[in-house]
């Protein structure tokens, strides 16, 4: 008997269609038990030569087992119906709690561990309400009818029955209990097998160029097999829990049996009654029986609960309570002041309170409304995290950010993470066509204003080399795109979409050094009107920037536009030098 209060929380979605589905399996339980009657009438009319009886009772039986047919089917339709219900109401639900939880989640947990449990474990709960729970439901309802009956027709059969029936539904809770604490350990290990695989699988090209193919199989393997083992020492565990409810039954049964045939032989009950105590008695056990065959279904559900738990009640980094829409009617005006921060862990997480070891120490600077702002400054310097900040990832320690003079913290989040539109490094392209994947950034954009963007991010000629042009499909029959590609098409959905603020976190690393100053050229031109804030890689691709802030192990080093910070002959001038010596990459 395995519950966890999550898997009844789940369950909720599909109140109505599983309590049809536990109704239906009542009935499926209560043809049985006709059945059985029935069945004993039959042999004790046989065994008093009352053979003209025999037809109406078997014609009786074959009714019963066509109607339980009929039923088991109804219900079985039903059951899957519930489980696809709940199966997507709980997707709806983590989906939704992965988006409030924001990239800062995944920053913590293995996107492999996630996608395990979203769709292993939601499987795991459909298995378990659709199947097991039903089942459990029956097998504690049906129990007590059958040993009423038992009573009306020989009372001393329950000696031997109700301990019999105790000892097999509530005898193996206390390894089911053990189970469910060890499904616990072996679902951790089977999320982590799965993030090691997405891992592997997303970085191949790096285990190929690092001739680590090899050692990851290796690696794989081991962790397969030691899954293997867990669950092979998990099952043993599962057998002598399975061993004690057949030990039950069984016992039970055949004391029962022998208890009647005593009775009978002493001349003490009548042919119809030994029969029925027969029948009844092994019919009391079916409902353990068939709980016991839905066992699995109930375990994969117990074992995925607390990871479903923990993803569902996950708290975000940021406590969404702004109300304020992120609508201006310009672009708006961007300002750190004074912001501190520093991550919960990691080597810039130790907490001090002199600010050493911060992400971000007092960092204060505008970027002006419709302009473009850049930041620099040499790697960890802070530059990621202050997008992060704006972008409320994060809330920073101390200090304020401001859009238009409010603070971000009281715009609702969504509105707010709408009135942003990003492009890093990372692109992300879905497999869909071009146009596709460009409308995710405004559905309604025409085929005009897809062309527009895809021509002001410097891709549009190449898209229409493509076989399909904007209707190819990206992945498909060597539809690929190099690394710039994808990044001018992430720059032109960005441009698609009507946000006022326009972050570029080093969006334009995968290009070439020519096609990053000619690609940043149109992308200033296209984004004009929107307030700027690019993180680049090459210095030489921000020297126009209408402001260059720049940034030094989380302390603003200085605020000024290319001229002014190259007569300063500071940091900046230092990232320049360097970025045009053969070292090149020092810069920013
Ligand atoms: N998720 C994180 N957890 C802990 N520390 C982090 C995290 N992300 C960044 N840091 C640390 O915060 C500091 C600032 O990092 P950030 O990524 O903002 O720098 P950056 O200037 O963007 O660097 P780069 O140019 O290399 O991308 C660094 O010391 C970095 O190690």
């Amino acid at each position: 008997m395995m519950t966890h209060p999550e898997l009844l929380r789940a369950a909720r979605a599909a109140r109505g269609p599983l309590a049809a589905a536990t109704a239906l399996l009542t009935a499926v339980a209560v043809t049985w038990l006709a059945q059985a009657v029935l069945l004993a009438l039959a042999l004790a009319a046989l065994a008093r030569g009352e053979t003209d009886r025999l037809a109406p009772l078997l014609a009786a039986v074959f009714a019963a087992v066509v109607i339980r047919a009929v039923l088991a089917r109804r219900q079985r339709r039903i059951a899957a119906a519930a489980g696809a219900l709940v199966r997507v109401r709980l997707r709806d639900v983590l989906l939704e709690r992965l988006g409030r939880l924001g990239p800062a989640h995944l920053t913590t947990a293995r996107a492999g561990a996630v996608r395990t449990t979203l769709v292993d474990g939601v499987e795991g709960v459909d298995a378990y309400v659709s199947r097991y729970l039903p089942q459990l439901i029956v097998s504690c309802l049906m129990p007590p009818v059958l040993l009423l009956a038992v009573a009306a027709v020989q009372p001393w059969a329950l000696a031997v029955l109700v301990p019999a029936l105790t000892l097999a539904l509530l005898g193996p809770r206390w390894w089911d209990r053990l189970l469910a604490r060890r499904g616990k350990e072996h679902w951790d290990t089977y999320e982590g097998l799965g993030a090691d695989y997405l891992e592997a699988l997303q970085g191949m090209a790096t285990l190929r160029a690092t001739g680590a193919v090899g050692r990851t199989r290796a690696r794989l393997e081991r962790r397969s097999a030691l899954l293997h083992r867990a669950t092979v020492a998990k099952l043993r565990v599962s057998l002598i829990d399975t061993g004690l409810t057949d030990l039950a039954v069984q016992g039970g049964t055949v004391a029962a049996a022998v208890l009647a045939a005593v009775s009978a032989a002493g001349g003490g009950t009548t042919a119809t009654a030994t029969y029925l105590t027969l029948m009844l008695a092994s019919e009391c056990f079916r409902p353990v029986r068939d709980l016991s065959r839905e066992w699995h279904a109930g375990y994969l559900g117990v074992s995925a609960a607390d990871g479903l738990a923990a993803l569902r009640t996950a708290e975000p980094a940021v406590a969404d309570r702004g109300t304020l829409p992120a609508r201006w009617p310009a672009a708006p005006e961007i300002r750190f002041e004074n912001v501190t921060f520093r991550y919960p862990s990691g080597e810039a997480g130790e907490d001090t309170h002199d600010g050493r070891n911060a992400a971000l120490d007092g960092v204060t600077f505008t970027a002006p409304a419709g302009r473009v702002t850049a930041v620099v400054g040499p790697s960890g310097a802070g530059k990621s995290t202050l997008l992060a900040l704006l972008l409320r990832h994060h809330d920073p320690r101390g200090g304020r950010v401001l859009l238009n003079g409010t603070e971000t913290s009281a715009y609702s989040l969504e509105s707010l993470r709408r009135g942003i539109a990003v492009v890093s490094q990372e692109t992300c392209l879905f497999h869909d066509t071009v146009a596709g994947n460009l409308r995710l950034a405004r559905p309604d954009a025409t085929d005009a204003e897809l062309a527009d963007a895809a021509r002001a991010a410097g891709v549009h000629e190449e898209i229409m080399a493509l076989p399909g042009g904007y209707a190819s499909v990206l992945g498909e029959r060597g539809t690929t795109l190099s690394g710039g590609q994808r990044q001018r098409l992430a720059l032109a959905r960005a441009l698609l979409t009507d946000a006022p603020v326009l972050l570029l976190d080093e969006a334009t690393s995968a290009v070439d050094e020519r096609g990053e100053a000619r690609i940043t050229g149109s992308l200033l031109r296209a984004a004009r009107g929107r307030t700027c804030l690019v993180i680049a890689h090459r210095l030489e691709s921000v020297r126009h920037a209408d402001r260059i802030v720049v940034l030094d192990r989380g302390r603003l080093d200085a605020v000024g536009d290319h001229r002014s910070l190259l007569d300063d002959d500071g940091l900046y001038a230092a990232l320049v030098a360097a970025g045009r010596s053969p070292e090149g990459e020092l810069a920013a």
